[in-house]
């Protein structure tokens, strides 16, 4: 990073960074192994369109991008790191989570669930561990209320319901999990940020009119290949 970009992560403190997220949109920007736009420079191409287009913060992924995206737009980013397919692995271990962090991420996203991590901690430890190393808020990325609930307790700052359907303890709906977000707004006190399939504008209002206090969207606004997928699979056949 030069020295002014530095200056101005510097300045998102972390009520800037909360207040930045209320109410609005979050665009995630990532692309998946072997793909043709996997490559930080696009990432933050990406992030820069997004940013065009009314996002007020963006989510990213792996330390290139993250890095790349943090140099590249003035808004809050939520960083993470896959590493693996199954199981635990978005921001898996501390190890991973300081990463991001040093990589510039304003939040840092980890998996929020309740399995086992692969460095035998607990969720609680690696939230206190990654606080003793980083000035970060921390994303719990959750599967179910019981994943939230012990997310909250764990200490984390916002509540993610990006691994519903993803974990085993709840249905892949179509859209958003909205019925998990109700169980969650009533049972916690902290944000909650609905993430995972949402596919529409009108998902998004949705989202936010359940009282949710942000709503982050990846596939349907930055993954070309699946929302292609999704025209050609409507025509008719020939
Ligand atoms: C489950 C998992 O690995 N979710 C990932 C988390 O970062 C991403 O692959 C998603 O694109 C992101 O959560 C946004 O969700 P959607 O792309 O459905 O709008």
């Amino acid at each position: 990073m030069t020295e002014p970009q530095t200056a101005r992560r510097r300045a998102w403190t972390r009520e800037r960074v909360l207040d930045a997220m209320r109410g609005r949109l979050t665009v995630s920007c990532q692309a998946y192994p072997g793909e043709p736009l996997r490559d930080p420079r696009t990432t933050a191409q990406m992030a820069r369109a997004v940013v065009a287009g009314g996002a007020a913060a963006v989510r990213a992924q792996g330390l290139e991008d993250v890095a790349a995206v943090v140099a590249a737009v003035d808004v809050p980013v939520v960083g993470l790191w896959k590493d693996g397919e199954d199981g635990v692995f978005i921001t898996p271990t501390l190890r991973h989570a300081v990463a991001v962090a040093e990589a510039g991420a304003h939040v840092v996203a980890i998996d929020g669930t309740r399995r086992p991590r692969p460095d035998g901690r607990t969720l609680g430890e690696t939230v206190a561990g990654l606080r003793e190393a980083a000035d970060v808020l921390v994303m719990a990325d959750c599967g179910s209320l019981d994943d939230a609930v012990a997310a909250q307790a764990a200490g984390v700052d916002l509540l993610g319901t990006t691994l519903a359907g993803y974990s085993g303890e709840r249905p892949r709906t179509d859209g958003p999990d909205l019925e998990l977000v109700d169980e969650i707004l009533a049972a916690c006190d902290l944000p909650v940020v609905v993430e995972g399939r949402v596919h529409s504008p009108a998902h998004a209002a949705a989202a936010l009119a359940r009282g949710a206090f942000s709503v982050c969207v990846g596939t349907a606004i930055t993954h070309p290949t699946t929302i292609t997928g999704w025209f050609a699979a409507a025509l008719p056949p020939r």
